[in-house]
């Protein structure tokens, strides 16, 4: 069981001009089983979103709060948060030079477990997990996203997510940059996670080709820092036919 609640939640980042608000109070309660959507336009704010919750340093929340099944996620440290239960694929997932994919998937399951996996199962669900995403289990030697094309890092990112079988899973972007056959390879790990109902998903996206495979329960607007409407699947239409501008004017 797990409940993701966000409330009144402000963020800001240090720029050259001194501090900007970018998160301008944020609402939204995930409970277990659910998925969100958040669709809106470019520089919104919903990275912003993501990046807070999983605790980059880069995002100073000024008020507000996050807590996970009541625990408080803003106290905790990074480590502390992908423990607690929390998993954010990056838009842009970062290259490790030096750290082999096996290496990292070790060493990620081990932090979040608290002890290492046991190896004979471990290389079995590695395999089988990059199986499922059609990884060749090459890859599992190579550097961490190093030379990845942009739809292998999405893979990655969802062999990631079924190995260290989170509570909450923010995905951002998960689906730009993927072909067809990728975009449902992606699409089914992430229903393979949501499967047992008892999972939370935050889904960041542009595009309603997703939501076709991976069916929201809630679909929210989200115009300069914050949430604007809410509603379900078929908002995600609406906004796919015209677009965010009723939204947009009625912000400012
Ligand atoms: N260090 C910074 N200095 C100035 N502005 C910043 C900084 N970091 C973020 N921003 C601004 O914050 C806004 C929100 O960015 P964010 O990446 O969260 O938007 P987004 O909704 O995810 O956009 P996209 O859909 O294009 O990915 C943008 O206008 C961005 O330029």
């Amino acid at each position: 069981m797990a409940t993701l609640e966000i409330k009144d939640l402000h963020v800001q980042v240090q720029t050259e001009d001194g501090p900007k608000e970018i998160l301008k109070g944020v609402n939204l309660t995930i409970r277990d089983g659910e998925t969100h959507a958040i669709m809106g336009p470019n520089g919104s704010g919903k990275s912003t979103l993501a990046y807070s919750i999983a605790g980059h340093p880069k995002y100073e929340v000024t008020s507000g709060s996050v807590t996970l099944d009541g625990a408080d996620v803003l106290a905790m440290t990074v480590d502390e948060r992908a423990r607690a239960g929390l998993f954010l694929a990056m838009q842009y997932p970062v290259e490790v030079p030096g750290v082999s994919v096996s290496n990292f998937l070790r060493t990620a399951k081990t932090a979040i477990d608290g002890e290492a996996p046991k190896l004979r199962t471990w290389v079995k669900d590695v395999n089988t997990a990059m199986d499922r995403v059609k990884m060749d289990t090459a890859f599992a030697t190579r550097n961490v996203n190093e030379g990845f094309s942009g739809g292998e890092k999405k893979r990655h990112e969802i062999v990631q997510l079924e190995l260290l079988d989170p509570k909450v899973a923010v995905l951002d972007e998960t689906d730009s940059g993927l072909d067809i056959d990728a975009l449902k390879i992606v699409s089914e790990g992430v229903n393979r996670f949501k499967e047992n109902g008892d999972k939370g998903v935050l889904l960041i996206t542009h595009y309603t080709r997703i939501l076709r495979y991976i069916t929201p329960d809630f679909v929210h607007v989200f115009v300069d820092g914050r949430m604007v409407e809410e509603g379900g699947p078929e908002l995600a239409e609406e906004l796919e036919a015209n677009g965010y501008d009723r939204f947009v004017s009625a912000a400012v």
